[in-house]
């Protein structure tokens, strides 16, 4: 379980760039779970993710994983160790000079034996489907394969949270589906605990439950139907309804007996 104690966040305090970033949060996230965190532009959701796994430590307030607090420094490694983070551009990610050298990369750091190295390569390369890619420089891979190549790397180190920041953004529909299906199957088959952050609402309607960041607050916690019912609290917040909601909400506008809001695009063809 990762615990948020009344959480605050400040860049640069007491100067005049001071900017708070997220006050007083407060979120329980359980192991394993699929959270997906959205909210509009600057609302504190990236902050969020860096206090997450230790990258930065809280102004005030607590971040407690599986009973390790992140401003513990003695404790820094293990909560690492734990919590994975993957960017949004895995450019930035990215370091070796072949996909395998790369996925090892973090596996030599934890100090493992070459025998658990090699082995953890092989389940990473297979859980993102990149096998044949195993020898190949990073630098020649699309932009999709290289977000696999990331994935794969944190998942080599074999952490029970993965927090994701936006990792499909520089991704076409199609990149974008193929890293959705790996983070579902990541949850439902290898039961790891997803924190997803995303603008795509396409995205989130897979989540157990979605948290809303507003400013800096969350201002809302459900699940995605939940969620979805509050459409007029999502225009508020400058979020939108998936592309099936909208289209339920218009029937349902125009006189159609249809229940709202509807999620997927199977639910809908059902209802229509
Ligand atoms: N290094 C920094 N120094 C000062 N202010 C910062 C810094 N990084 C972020 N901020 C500010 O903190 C607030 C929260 O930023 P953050 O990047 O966490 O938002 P976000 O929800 O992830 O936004 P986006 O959806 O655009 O990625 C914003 O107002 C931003 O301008």
């Amino acid at each position: 379980m990762i615990k948020v104690e009344n959480l605050s966040y400040i860049y640069q305090p007491g100067t005049s760039q001071e900017k708070v970033a997220l006050k007083n949060i407060n979120l329980e996230i359980p192991s394993p779970s699929f959270f997906c965190i959205v909210g509009a532009n600057g609302s504190g959701k990236s902050t969020f993710a860096r206090l997450l796994n230790g990258l930065y430590t809280p102004t005030s307030g607590d971040v407690i994983v599986d009973g390790m607090n992140t401003k513990d420094e003695k404790r820094i490694w293990e909560i690492r160790k734990n919590v994975g983070l993957v960017f949004q551009n895995p450019d930035n990610q990215i370091i070796g000079m072949t996909v395998e050298e790369d996925i090892a990369f973090g596996c030599e750091n934890l100090g493992l034996p070459p025998e658990e190295i090699e082995e953890r390569i092989n389940f990473a390369l297979k859980a993102v489907g990149m096998e044949e890619y195993r020898k190949y420089p990073p630098y020649l891979l699309s932009g999709g394969q290289k977000q696999r190549v990331a994935i794969a790397g944190i998942l080599a180190m074999m952490p029970k949270y993965i927090v994701l920041d936006e990792p499909t953004t520089m991704l076409d529909p199609k990149g974008r589906k193929e890293i959705i299906n790996i983070i579902r199957r990541l949850y439902e088959e290898e039961k790891k605990t997803i924190i997803l952050i995303t603008h795509h609402m396409e995205e989130v309607i897979w989540a157990e439950k979605i948290v809303v960041f507003f400013n800096g607050e969350i201002v809302d916690l459900g699940t995605p139907r939940e969620i979805f019912s509050k459409d007029e609290k999502l225009n508020e917040w400058g979020l939108n309804l998936p592309i099936t909601t909208r289209i339920s909400k218009c029937l349902l506008e125009r006189g159609f007996n249809i229940p709202h809001p509807i999620l997927t695009p199977e639910e809908l063809s059902l209802w229509l």
